[in-house]
């Protein structure tokens, strides 16, 4: 493993921020933080940065404690947004490069790169300030990883983000990940937890209820959602044996099953097992087990 966390507890005073948690990361695997507000993902993150002591538990990267490591390995980009408002866009960018050890003549190549990428190549001689919110987001997460970090952490890196410049994000993600960086990041928006991630840890108080695989967790609640469109009312099929809850859609329903086993005999009694428009069993996203993970009592 690449980064262990080893029953890490954080306290401030007589509050618990995190408590006791474990999980380790993989070597270039993309692994999500998620939880409410207040959860302690930055915590965590500050924990893992060496910039906040943990009060119990220890951090591992591979295998040596993150307070003896020079911290070049790591890239980070912090919940606070803020960059130098008087800095050109480019000067920041080699800025933070050469501070993290490389030439300019290393940064050059990459820094073009990233700045057509993010659409950002007509601003690169403005003056940060004089840039959007979104725009001054983007410059600061080319300058978290501008210096090639082993390990990435992105707080919270998509919101703020126009949809264009968030799939720009989730593709630089997964080019980052296929040149072997290791990337932890948090969002509370988690159709791009799901679709980044290998593993996730879900915290809810500074506990957490989940460390593992994305897919194992979807098959812990197994495939259990299934949309239909039909002519029978919400009440009839309210009614149906195996189905615990209905949602109206907007062309249809939603039912949430017991058990996927039920999901048979509805599709016979639906039309009598003939062709039917729509009728796909799925797995819960991953938004719907976070609902329900964080409604449970923490133990
Ligand atoms: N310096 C501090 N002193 C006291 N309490 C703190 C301090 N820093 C964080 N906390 C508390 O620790 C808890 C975890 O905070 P943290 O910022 O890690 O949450 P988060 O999961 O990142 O939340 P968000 O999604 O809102 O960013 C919160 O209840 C917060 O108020």
């Amino acid at each position: 493993m690449t980064l262990a966390i080893k029953q890490v507890t954080k306290k401030y005073k007589d509050f618990v921020a995190v408590n006791a948690l474990d999980f380790t990361i993989e070597q270039g695997e993309i692994f999500g933080l998620i939880g409410q507000n207040g959860a302690g993902k930055t915590t965590t993150f500050r924990m893992i940065l060496n910039l906040q002591e943990t009060t119990e538990g220890e951090i591992l990267w591979k295998g040596k404690s993150v307070h003896k490591l020079d911290r070049d390995f790591l890239g980070y980009l912090p919940e606070e947004r803020g960059i130098f408002p008087q800095m050109k866009v480019e000067e920041q960018l080699y800025f933070f490069g050469t501070l993290r050890g490389k030439s300019k003549k290393e940064l050059k190549p990459d820094i073009d790169y990233w700045l057509e990428r993010f659409e950002l190549v007509e601003k690169r001689n403005d003056k940060a300030e004089t840039l959007s919110k979104g725009n001054q987001q983007k410059v600061q997460l080319i300058a978290s990883f501008i210096h090639k970090p082993e390990f990435l952490i992105l707080d919270e890196p998509f919101s703020g983000l126009d949809p264009v410049n968030r799939q720009h994000l989730m593709d630089s993600i997964i080019y980052l990940k296929k040149q072997g960086t290791t990337i932890l990041f948090s969002s509370h928006q988690m159709d791009n937890v799901e679709e980044l991630c290998d593993h996730l840890c879900i915290l809810k108080r500074g506990v957490s209820l989940y460390a593992g695989g994305l897919q194992q967790l979807k098959e812990v609640y197994g495939k259990i959602k299934l949309s239909i469109r039909t002519d029978k009312t919400f009440d009839e099929l309210a009614n149906l044996t195996g189905v615990n809850r209905v949602q109206k859609t907007k062309d249809g329903f939603t039912l949430f099953l017991e058990d996927e086993s039920y999901s048979e005999e509805i599709f016979h009694y639906l039309n009598g097992g003939k062709y039917m428009e729509k009728f796909s069993l799925d797995y819960l996203s991953l938004d719907e087990i976070f609902k329900l993970k964080v409604g449970e009592p923490v133990e």
